[in-house]
């Protein structure tokens, strides 16, 4: 398991008529091992910046990142990425889906078979292994695309929005989900909400950037998940009094931000 950190990382894009936009300005992120990092911030203030750095799409004005000590050059199996918009291959099954990755690594089909049905186990798909990715509820397409970031073990899965798409009640049901694929595959996670609720249910620490330019301004930390864990349930956890005061600091601490 490995470290992925952004160290002084600044990000300028060139804007219309010269002017460049400041996405990220001196961020420094470390994702330890086993964590789950979930960030926050007005429309704008560079999350997905962020992610795409550590994904590797694209590299920093200035600054670092690395990735267990070795400086991220590129995209790599390393790290699993999921979009809110799943980005299947529609001509695949569920499995061929899941299995692509492994096999265009080189992964023998015996090999590639064991490992991809013990993650389609692992999202609750086992009965849908066969059926083609349209046929799937939008839920379970994205369940296909955080299989599919698993398949390739990656040390840390990175997920802009992955719910963002979906109605209430299974996005309740997903954020569940996603706590005991963290639980089971001790993988890290870096993901991207706009919903408070959502992180502060998921997150080991939660981070709030503020716009123009991208920072960080403030961290939290949270442990709700190892409730849901341990057997709780999610509407008893998110009505909890100390939930409910820590949904309304970091609220706070986002609007502040946004309206400055
Ligand atoms: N390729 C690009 N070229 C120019 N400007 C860009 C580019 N990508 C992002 N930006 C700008 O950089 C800033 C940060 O964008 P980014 O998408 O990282 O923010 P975000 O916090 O993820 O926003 P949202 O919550 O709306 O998805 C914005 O002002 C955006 O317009």
């Amino acid at each position: 398991m490995s470290t992925l950190s952004a160290r002084d990382v600044d990000v300028r894009y060139a804007g219309r008529g010269g002017r460049s936009v400041h996405a990220l300005s001196n961020v420094s992120l470390t994702i330890e091992s086993g964590e789950f990092v979930v960030a926050v911030g007005a429309s704008g203030c560079g999350k997905t910046t962020l992610l795409k750095l550590f994904a590797g799409f694209q590299a920093p004005s200035s600054g670092s990142i690395t990735l267990g000590g070795k400086p991220v050059e590129g995209p790599g199996g390393d790290r699993g990425v999921v979009f809110q918009d799943d980005a299947l291959f529609p001509w695949l099954s569920v499995r061929g889906n899941i299995e692509f990755g492994p096999k265009m690594a080189g992964l023998g089909v015996a090999e590639r078979r064991e490992r991809c049905g013990r993650i389609i186990d692992l999202v609750g798909l086992a009965d849908f292994a066969d059926h083609r990715v349209w046929e799937l509820s939008g839920g379970m397409r994205q369940r296909v695309g955080m299989a599919r970031a698993l398949a390739n073990e990656p040390s840390i899965l990175l997920m802009d929005e992955p719910l963002g798409a979906l109605d209430a009640l299974t996005r309740e049901k997903m954020q569940e989900l996603l706590i005991r694929l963290w639980d089971k595959t001790g993988r890290s996670v870096f993901l991207i909400t706009h919903s408070v609720e959502e992180a502060i249910f998921l997150a080991t620490r939660i981070v709030v950037l503020s716009p123009r330019p991208g920072r960080i301004t403030r961290e939290f930390r949270a442990d709700f998940s190892r409730r849901v864990l341990a057997g709780e349930g999610s509407r008893a956890i998110k009505s909890d009094p100390a939930f409910i005061a820590l949904r309304e600091q970091v609220l706070a601490a986002v609007l502040k931000e946004a309206d400055a």
